[in-house]
């Protein structure tokens, strides 16, 4: 459930309604993350992955960066518009889960261009010298900012970033907000505003993705 499904539902079922369709594979991969997790609602979610395959279809990307793959959705979503020599690297630290995502990534068409780290993204991002175009951050919110930063030197003119949940079911507008994931989550949307190297909007889809395009 995210901050619009949860604001207007029925609006929300009639943009899924007239967006392109979902395909097989994603539409499995929803049904079972449903049926064997505990937390579905953290799933990308259709009309997202709509939007992270257009924006990898436009760009074509040589170089992608995930952090937080959960059961692959997003994953397979951004993979679809890859380079024909292009790859995705997905971080996620949950073992117990990891059986899901692998099972998908190795029956997509995509099995040779994803390589899925059982790793930390805090440590990933400090240990890489790695330079990517487009990078989707949907881990965990407390260390947002934390993760801006260390992506930046990461970017290249033109890379794109993505920071899904920036609206925070609305926890951004609070004052004086006592859960750190709301902090960080403030600082984040702080720093992408002002930072003279990027250009950015927020996107009120879902529960907001902070869009930001290297200068
Ligand atoms: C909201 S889910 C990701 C959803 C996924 N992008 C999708 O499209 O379905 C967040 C994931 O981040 C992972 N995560 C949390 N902390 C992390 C960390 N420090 N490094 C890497 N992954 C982390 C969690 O285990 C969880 O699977």
């Amino acid at each position: 459930m995210s901050f619009f499904e949860e604001k207007n539902p029925e609006m929300d079922r009639y943009l899924e309604a007239h967006a392109s369709t979902e395909s097989e594979i994603l539409k499995k991969l929803r049904r079972e993350t449903y049926q064997k997790t505990t937390q579905p609602h953290m799933i990308s979610g259709y009309q997202q992955g709509r939007l992270l395959t257009i924006i990898s279809q436009m760009m074509q990307p040589k170089n992608v960066l995930e952090i937080g793959t959960f059961t692959g959705y997003a994953t397979l979503c951004l993979a679809a518009g890859l380079a024909k020599d292009g790859k995705i690297t997905t971080l996620d630290v949950n073992e117990d889960l990891a059986y899901l995502p692998k099972k998908y990534f190795e029956s997509s068409e995509y099995a040779g261009q994803i390589d899925f780290k059982l790793q930390d993204a805090k440590e990933f991002l400090k240990e890489t010298d790695e330079v990517f175009d487009l990078i989707f951050v949907d881990a965990d919110k407390e260390n947002y900012a934390d993760y801006f930063r260390l992506i930046k030197p990461r970017t290249q003119s033109g890379s794109v970033i993505l920071f899904d949940n920036v609206l925070w079911y609305g926890k951004v507008l609070e004052e004086n907000p006592r859960l750190k994931s709301t902090q960080s989550i403030q600082e984040l949307n702080d720093l992408a505003a002002k930072d003279e190297d990027f250009e950015n909007l927020i996107l009120p889809l879902r529960d907001g993705v902070n869009f930001l395009r290297r200068k």
